[in-house]
């Protein structure tokens, strides 16, 4: 069958078992070749091919609401409500979202791309069915590791207590994006172990709930299921919350799955069915991962598996702040690295291994990631917390409540700032510059190369100067000289990489480069421009600032960050407030999300394209 044609569905529930099992092997087939091509979260999707055609067999979409947790396993549920045909432009500019998205299809009931919002957004949805009268089922899908998040912990408690009528799938792979960890991670697997046992739970029950003989059998019975339970199986903790447990249930298996999906739907009350998968299932090299490699990737070659490697000149930024890190952490115990969840993106896997009792990861938990660190730096200890831009989002309150009004002593490396690509608008790093502003004793910095960066970590660990941040972009670090001695900054300094006396370019981070080439052009045409490296976002160089107030010059401001609360806004403030009447114009994005695609193209929607700096220029130099 040709996948890509695929309209809806409706066809899946006619098919038989083994109908479904060759329709999963084309499903399979498409999409090991199609992501070959356009990159994306291969490893999750091929481990729930299986599921996905169960759920849409036994459920009516978009009727019944199937509510993806992340969202970057869906590309089955696309394949089948019609999206197919598009998927040669999946993560592409102005092509499909490698995540949910209800403008893109009906069936697309809630849009995701952080992780453990399912059980909320599903507990929202089922009370409005219930408080409508209406029928549906609401089936949230999670996997183990955004389970550990506290969002989806919270709504447990809520769901439990409620007995909301909901039909929770656990989707269990043992990873995360790196192999999964925690507490939770750990009960799992004893849930895993202790197969036989559950077994024949799950077949005692059903057999229970279709004996004839009314409520009097089925409470002894449930007293015996329930002295047998706590004899012998260790999840019960979702049975204690009073969700009831069905498995654990083999994921690639479509007559267990039937099984399970029935026996829930005669469950008026909240259920778990807890399925297990492999993640990769059906491309060796993505079933062999063990490290985290094949959860998302680029473009690979479809023989081997090998990942194809872009232009990369430089270190991967993360790599550098991480291993600059370390360094530090070899000397001083007092250093240590704590991850959400993500060691591999983060390029802390070295630090892991080189010094494992300084290292945390801590799951998909930013808030306890950040005031944990807080936590350190009450005692002395001199905590490194490596979080993308946008999941440091979950984390405003602890970043304001535990660190910056204690004023700690906590380094933040803010990794995907500025605009991340494939990923799209859930992803962008754009918002932290206007948060992070408002905190009074935030410093926030961006380095525009990789010398700079290192000196910024030199200046966060010889320096107790409370809270900093150091920005850095998805990408490679240009190394642009060789560094020897680090420096330690002066705090809330800025510097000049080329005078000039038409006009102001001012920006942070590699961008700066970016701003010093159209320098070039400029010149070239007779315009001679200041380029200004904004190094600290916060503080602003207060002295410089005033002297471009005194020269009453045009500036443009650049940024690749939300223009409100961003570094133009905050300049032009300083300048009305200082009475200067420089003429200032700000780039940089406009109270709008940004959607996937190539960052080149996204930069020139948003402006940041020679040809629109070079003509703005010209324009106020008139
Ligand atoms: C709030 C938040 N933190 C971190 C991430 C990055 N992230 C995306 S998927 C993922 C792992 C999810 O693991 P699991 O839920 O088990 O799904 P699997 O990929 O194994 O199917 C992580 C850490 C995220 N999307 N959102
Ligand atoms: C779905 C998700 O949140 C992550 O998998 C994310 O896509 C990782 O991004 P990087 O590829 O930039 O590490
Ligand atoms: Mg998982």
């Amino acid at each position: 069958m040709d996948v890509s044609s695929i309209k809806n569905p409706s066809f899946i529930k006619d098919l038989s078992n083994q109908e479904l099992e060759q329709l999963s092997s084309e499903i399979r087939k498409f999409l090991i070749e199609t992501c070959s091509i356009t990159g994306g979260h291969i490893g999750a999707n091929l481990g729930v091919v299986e599921l996905t055609l169960s759920l849409h067999k036994h459920f009516n979409s978009p009727i019944d609401k199937i509510i993806w947790d992340v969202g970057h396993q869906s590309y089955i549920h696309k394949i089948l409500t019609g999206r197919g045909h598009e998927f040669n432009s999946l993560r592409q500019y102005k092509g499909l979202c490698g995540f949910p998205k209800t403008k893109e299809s009906r069936h697309d009931v809630w849009e995701a791309g952080h992780s453990s919002t399912s059980l909320s957004a599903a507990m929202g949805m089922a009370k409005a069915r219930d408080i409508l009268g209406n029928t549906n089922h609401v089936v949230p899908v999670i996997g183990d590791g955004a389970l550990t998040g506290g969002m989806a912990l919270e709504a447990l408690n809520h769901i439990g207590h409620d007995k909301t009528n909901l039909t929770i799938i656990l989707n269990d792979n043992e990873m995360s994006i790196a192999p999964n960890v925690g507490a939770m991670h750990n009960m799992f697997g004893r849930i895993r172990t202790n197969h036989n046992y559950n077994r024949f739970k799950f077949d005692a029950e059903s057999f229970m709930n279709r004996l004839p003989g009314g409520d009097r059998l089925r409470v002894s019975a449930d007293k015996i299921k329930d002295s047998l339970k706590y004899l012998v199986v260790d999840g019960i903790f979702f049975e204690e919350l009073g969700i009831k447990y069905i498995g654990p249930v083999d994921g690639h298996n479509f007559k267990e799955l039937d099984e399970a999906i029935n026996t829930s739907k005669q469950i008026n009350k909240p259920v778990l069915i807890h399925v297990v998968t492999k993640k990769g299932k059906g491309y060796k090299p993505a079933e062999v991962d063990t490290i985290g490699t094949w959860h998302g990737l680029g473009p690979y070659k479809l023989e081997t598996g090998e990942v194809i490697k872009g232009n990369e000149e430089g270190p991967a930024w993360s790599a550098l702040m991480s291993n600059q890190v370390l360094e530090y952490a070899k000397q001083d115990k007092r250093v240590v690295a704590i991850t959400p969840a993500m060691p591999v993106g983060s390029k802390l896997t070295k630090f892991q291994q080189e010094l494992p009792d300084q290292f945390f990861d801590v799951g998909i938990a930013e808030q306890h990631a950040v005031t944990m660190a807080a936590g350190l730096a009450t005692q002395g200890m001199k905590p490194y917390v490596a979080i993308y831009s946008t999941f440091m989002q979950r984390a405003y309150d602890q970043l304001l409540h535990d660190v910056d009004r204690q004023n700690l002593n906590v380094l933040f490396g803010v990794d995907r700032a500025g605009l991340v690509g494939a990923d799209g608008e859930t992803h962008q790093g754009v918002f932290d510059v206007g948060f992070l502003s408002q905190f009074p004793n935030f410093t926030i910095m961006m380095p525009k190369d990789g010398n700079e960066a290192i000196d910024m970590v030199n200046t966060a660990f010889k320096t107790d100067h409370g809270p900093m941040a150091i920005r850095y972009p998805r990408g490679n670090a240009p190394m642009l000289r060789d560094t020897k001695e680090h420096e330690i900054l002066d705090i809330g300094t800025w510097t000049y990489e080329r005078k000039g006396s038409n006009l102001s370019l001012i920006s942070y981070g590699p961008t700066v480069n970016f701003i010093s080439d159209i320098a070039d052009e400029l010149l070239k045409e007779g315009i001679n421009v200041n380029v200004i490296n904004a190094r600290f976002i916060k503080p602003m160089d207060f002295e410089m600032l005033h002297e471009l107030g005194k020269e009453s010059m045009p500036i443009i401001t650049i940024e690749e960050s939300m223009l409100t609360g961003g570094l133009g806004s905050q300049i032009a403030t300083f300048l009305k407030d200082h009475d200067y009447k420089n003429v200032l114009r700000r780039i940089g994005i406009d109270n709008e999300y940004i959607e996937h695609g190539d960052v080149d193209l996204l930069l020139e929607d948003i402006g940041i394209s020679k040809a629109k700096i070079k003509s703005l220029a010209k324009s106020l130099i008139k």
